[in-house]
């Protein structure tokens, strides 16, 4: 895909300036940031509130294609984060995070960083819509959790199917259950045998007719009476209703086929670092992941790893945040130490309010109205909330009308809400926005064949015209609604 790329894109800041995020730099004029984040899950939006804290003015790349936010918008509960005795779920953790990292003056951006030179200085960072130069870079691009490819994998994702033991073990879904773990080395045997701590009885599922487990980890796996180990086994589905119940398997050398009932089963088969960016000009290992110094140094200096990217062994939430605070403490010593940093003052209402700056807050401020009932439903209104709404436009309305359908506690519908609705907002008096929250309103989403979330349907003249499932870039929903009323307003 072709993409625009503008020049260094953002303003050359005078002295002092005020910025967007209500910061003011007190060093001579520069377009060159002090630091640049590429990454948002915990790893990169802890390196960002500390780096903005050191009134450096971090600029962060969020992503877009893998999600703001990373790893933890896929899942529900997280039960082991620190602070959180009842437990919070992936995407409130990861807000949370979000808004301490712009309250103190982070840049956020929700785009992906396509190209990054590290070669020359200051370093160069594009995303899919600018270019920045800077004096040092955090990489918290994180890793991604391979995955079987099952054809139901989608439907029992999170409701049996699970890429991390530690983390879902525990759940009550699990408890006293029979479960499988896919695998064979030595984090799928480790998992084996720490589930059995919550299952009645684990089933570690190896292709091979070995374990690649170091010894000492097989030893545990196969002298452990609640663990049992089949060999030469393949999964080819996975099967249940409303949650997984169990697994259609096949024998990897005899191709006979059978099942297995289990309420769980764990993917131990690897991770893959999402390290392609800085390829060739970092130091990685043979399986990608980046080599670190002193818990987060790579081999260029000034350039920063943080989280999974270079962790081959705790990969959590915790851990990724802890390593995202020595990134930050380490860049800030380096910029220090060449006489680098530009220093911003941090803005009153920066301590007070919540409120940074980056596109993602100015975008959340715009949310839909709240819920339309008979007595506050107004048609002259551009946006609206809930089933009534919907229903009255439905008939009356003679604009295309844009519903979002999202969840509370789906993670890309947070993604999806600011960028959706900052695209409404370009098309003002000229189509009609709806947002419904299928938990609130379950029977106009089951009539409208909504069957995950986020999804976005248009309506025109009382037909459904189109429908989009998951998290798109601003341009397509432009380019579709530009189909029905003319016009794209901004390019
Ligand atoms: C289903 C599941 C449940 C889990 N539950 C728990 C739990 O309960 N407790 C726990 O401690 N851990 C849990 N984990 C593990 C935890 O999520 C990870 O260890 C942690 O998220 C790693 O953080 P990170 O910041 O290093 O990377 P990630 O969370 O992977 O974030 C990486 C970020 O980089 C961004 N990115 C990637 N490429 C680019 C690019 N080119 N440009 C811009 N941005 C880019 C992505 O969009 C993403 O935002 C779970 C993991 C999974 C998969």
């Amino acid at each position: 895909m072709s993409r625009r790329l503008a020049p260094a894109s953002r303003p050359v800041p005078t002295t002092p300036r005020a910025t967007a995020a209500g910061a003011s730099a007190t060093q001579p004029a520069s377009d060159v940031e002090n630091v640049v984040i590429i990454g948002s899950g915990p790893a990169g939006y802890t390196a960002a509130i500390y780096a903005a804290r050191a009134n450096l003015k971090p600029v962060v790349f969020e992503g877009f294609r893998n999600g703001r936010g990373g790893q933890l918008m896929t899942t529900t509960e997280v039960e082991n984060f620190p602070g959180f005795p009842e437990g919070v779920t992936g995407p409130d953790l990861m807000d949370r995070m979000r808004k301490q990292a712009e309250r103190w003056g982070s840049e956020l951006h929700t785009e992906d960083v396509e190209e990054v030179d590290l070669q020359q200085r200051p370093f160069v960072i594009k995303s899919t819509e600018r270019t920045l130069r800077a004096h040092s870079v955090i990489i918290a691009t994180g890793a991604t959790a391979k995955r079987l490819g099952l054809p139901s994998e989608l439907t029992f994702w999170s409701k049996g199917i699970s890429a991390c033991a530690i983390c879902d073990g525990a759940s009550p879904l699990f408890k006293n259950a029979e479960v499988a773990v896919v695998g064979g080395g030595d984090s799928a045997t480790e998992e084996a045998v720490y589930l059995t701590k919550y299952a009645k009885h684990v089933h570690l599922l190896v292709r091979g007719e070995k374990l690649r487990a170091s010894k000492a980890m097989a030893d545990r796996a196969l002298t452990n009476p609640n663990v049992t180990v089949h060999f030469n086994t393949g999964i080819e589905d996975a099967f249940g209703d409303e949650v997984l119940r169990g697994l259609k398997l096949y024998n990897t050398r005899t191709s006979e086929k059978r099942t297995l009932n289990v309420q769980g089963l764990f993917y131990g088969i690897g991770h893959t670092p999402n390290s392609k960016l800085i390829a060739g000009q970092v130091e990685l290992d043979d399986v990608g992941y980046v080599k670190v110094q002193h818990g987060v140094s790579t081999s260029v200096p000034g350039v920063f790893s943080a989280g999974d990217l270079h962790d081959t062994e705790w990969r959590q939430a915790i851990t990724a945040a802890g390593s995202g605070c020595m990134a930050a403490l380490s860049a800030e010593r380096y910029l220090t130490a060449n006489g680098l940093v530009r220093e911003y003052k941090q803005a009153d209402e920066a301590s007070g309010n919540g409120h940074g700056a980056g596109n993602g807050g100015a975008e959340e401020k715009q949310a839909a109205a709240s819920t339309d009932s008979p007595d506050s439903f107004d048609i002259n209104q551009d946006k609206h909330k809930g089933q009534y709404a919907l229903r009255k436009l439905y008939h009356e309305s003679d604009r295309l009308i844009c519903v979002m359908y999202s969840s509370p506690s789906c993670g890309p519908c947070r993604t999806l809400k600011p960028i959706f609705n900052g695209v409404m907002d370009e098309y003002q008096g000229k189509v009609h926005y709806v947002e419904i929250d299928i938990e609130q309103d379950p029977e106009i989403a089951e009539a409208a064949g909504v069957m995950g979330t986020p999804t976005v349907q248009m309506f025109k003249d009382k037909a459904r015209v189109e429908q989009l499932s998951g998290v798109k870039m601003k341009k397509d929903y432009r380019e579709i609604i530009s189909r029905y009323i003319g016009a794209v307003v901004a390019a």
